[in-house]
């Protein structure tokens, strides 16, 4: 399905409110960094995003070592930031 990429004074708008989000430097991806006590709260917390991601058909780029969490957010449909990277982000800081 298409998606729309989002316009800068969207994208300045979503980041405003992502505060915990880094926007890479293509301008295409969020990006933010995890720590949790130890692997388990870790895998714990990703497996609460892919349930998600997976409902939203929206899935995040990531990576795991023991109890830190990469994810970097962005939409291939439209080779950029959309709103659905904005809904996912919202959930992902509502869960930390
Ligand atoms: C066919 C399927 O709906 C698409 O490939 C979905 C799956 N998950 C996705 N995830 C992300 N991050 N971007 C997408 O454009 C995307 N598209």
């Amino acid at each position: 399905m298409a998606i729309a990429e989002l316009t800068d004074a969207e994208r300045d708008e979503a980041l405003g409110e992502l505060t915990d989000w880094t926007l890479r430097d293509d301008g295409k991806a969020i990006h933010r960094s995890f720590k949790f006590k130890d692997f388990n709260e870790a895998f714990g917390f990703m497996t609460r995003v892919a349930i998600t991601a997976d409902k939203q058909d929206h899935h995040p780029e990531w990576s795991n070592v023991y109890n830190r969490v990469e994810i970097t957010l962005t939409t291939h449909d439209c080779d950029g930031l959309s709103e659905r990277d904005v809904k996912l982000a919202r959930f992902i800081d509502g869960i930390v």
